[in-house]
C-alpha cells in the first residue's frame, strides 16, 4: 500500500507531538525530580521564573577541555526580569541558558528555582515551563501551518491563532509569497513514494513524486522567524514562565532583529526573559540587568550605564561596535 502524502505528513505530525514537547531539550542523565512545576498555582499569578545559582561549575561530560565551561558562576535572576548575557566567543554565555533551561545539572554548585533546588522540579514540567528560542531549533517535514502549530499541538487546527503566531514572528510576509502560502510542505518526505515508484514513470503518481522531490528552501532568516513563530504559539498555551533566546537572531537582518525582540518584549508578562546576544543596542539598554562573560566566569553584572561607568569588558565590548558605526 502506498502512503498518500497527507497520510504520511498525518503520522509524522502525531509522532512528532510526542516528541516536540522535548525538541531542543536533549535528555541527558538528570535527577527527574517528584514536584510538579509550577509549584503553588493556587497563590498569585506568577511573574515569571526565578533562578538562584550558587557557585555553578560545568564541564560537559566527556569533554577534552581541562577548563570548565562555567566556572564557579553565582546569579540571580528575579521573576519578571529581563536580562541579557554577553561575552566573547566560547565564554560560557549557550552553557549558562542550557543550565537556566534545565538541559544540564551542574558539576558543582546549586541551581533554585523559585526557592527550590531545581533537581526537586520534575523535570519536564520545567521544560514545558520554558521556550528555548536558538540557532539549533528545527524544522520538520510538515507543512509551514504545522511547523509554527507544533509550538502548542493542541491547537495546531486553529488557523487565527498560528496566523497570529506568525505575524509575531515576523514569517507572515515570506510565507504570503510561497505558491502554497502556509500549507507549503518544508523538505518533503518523498521516500516512501519512491520506494513503490522507482522507474514507473508512467505511473499517475511519479509527477507528483517529481514536484516534491523538488525541495522547498527558505532562508536561513526565514527559518528563523518560522521557529520564532513557533515559539510564540508556544506561549498561547499559558504555560511558559523562562523564555531562553540564544542568538536566534544572527541571521536576521537587523529590522527582523528589532521586531522581533520588540514583539518578544510585548509578551515578557508572566514570564522572565533571558537573551544571549552579541549585537548591543536594543537589548542591553532596556535590560534590567546585563551579565558579562569571560572564560566561563561573569566578569561584571549591572545595568548598562553602570557597566559603562565601570568601563571595564562589557564597555570594551560595546565601544567595539560603537565606534565601527562612528567611522
Ligand atoms: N557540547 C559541548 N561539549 C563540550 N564542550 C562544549 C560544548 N558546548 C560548548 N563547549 C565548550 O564550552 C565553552 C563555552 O561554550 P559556549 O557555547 O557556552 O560559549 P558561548 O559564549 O555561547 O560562545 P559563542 O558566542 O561562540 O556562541 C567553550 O569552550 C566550548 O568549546
Amino acid at each position: 500500500m502506498t502512503l498518500s502524502q497527507a497520510q504520511v505528513v498525518n503520522r509524522s505530525l502525531s509522532s512528532l507531538k510526542n516528541i516536540y514537547r522535548s525538541e531542543d531539550l536533549p535528555v541527558t542523565a538528570m535527577d527527574k525530580g517528584i514536584i510538579p512545576y509550577p509549584h503553588n498555582t493556587g497563590e498569585k499569578p506568577s511573574k515569571g521564573m526565578s533562578f538562584d545559582l550558587s557557585s555553578v561549575t560545568f564541564l560537559y561530560p566527556g569533554t577534552q577541555k581541562t577548563s570548565p565551561s562555567l566556572n564557579a558562576v553565582s546569579l540571580k535572576i528575579q521573576a519578571g526580569q529581563l536580562v541579557v548575557i554577553v561575552g566573547a566567543n566560547g565564554s560560557g554565555k549557550s552553557t549558562l541558558i542550557r543550565i537556566l533551561s534545565r538541559l544540564y545539572d551542574p558539576s558543582s554548585g546549586t541551581v533554585h528555582i523559585d526557592g527550590r533546588p531545581s533537581a526537586e522540579y520534575i523535570v519536564s514540567d520545567l521544560h514545558e515551563a520554558t521556550a528555548l528560542l536558538s540557532q539549533d531549533s528545527q524544522l520538520y517535514p510538515l507543512s509551514l501551518r504545522e511547523n509554527i502549530g507544533l509550538g502548542y499541538h493542541a491547537k495546531v487546527g486553529d488557523g487565527s491563532l498560528v496566523e497570529q503566531a506568525a505575524e509575531q514572528g515576523g514569517a507572515t510576509e515570506f510565507i504570503s509569497k510561497l505558491k502554497d502560502g502556509m500549507d507549503t510542505i518544508l523538505e518533503p518526505m518523498i521516500k516512501p513514494f519512491e520506494m513503490n515508484l522507482y522507474n514507473k514513470k508512467s505511473h499517475f503518481l511519479y509527477k507528483e513524486m517529481e514536484a516534491l522531490r523538488k525541495k522547498i528552501d527558505i532562508s536561513g532568516g526565514e527559518r528563523q522567524k518560522v521557529v520564532a513563530a513557533r515559539s510564540f504559539m508556544r506561549f498561547q498555551s499559558g504555560k511558559i514562565k523562562f523564555v531562553a533566546v540564544d542568538e536566534p537572531s544572527s541571521a536576521l537582518d537587523a529590522e527582523a532583529e528589532h521586531k522581533l525582540f520588540e514583539n518578544l518584549i510585548k509578551v515578557r508578562d508572566g514570564k522572565t526573559l533571558v537573551f544571549v546576544t552579541h549585537r548591543f543596542g536594543h537589548l542591553t539598554k532596556y535590560a534590567d540587568q546585563i551579565i558579562c562573560m569571560k572564560d566561563g566566569a561573569i566578569c561584571e553584572s549591572g545595568s548598562h550605564d553602570e557597566l559603562m561607568i565601570k568601563q571595564g569588558e562589557y564597555a570594551k565590548l560595546y565601544e567595539i561596535q560603537a565606534s565601527a558605526f562612528a567611522q
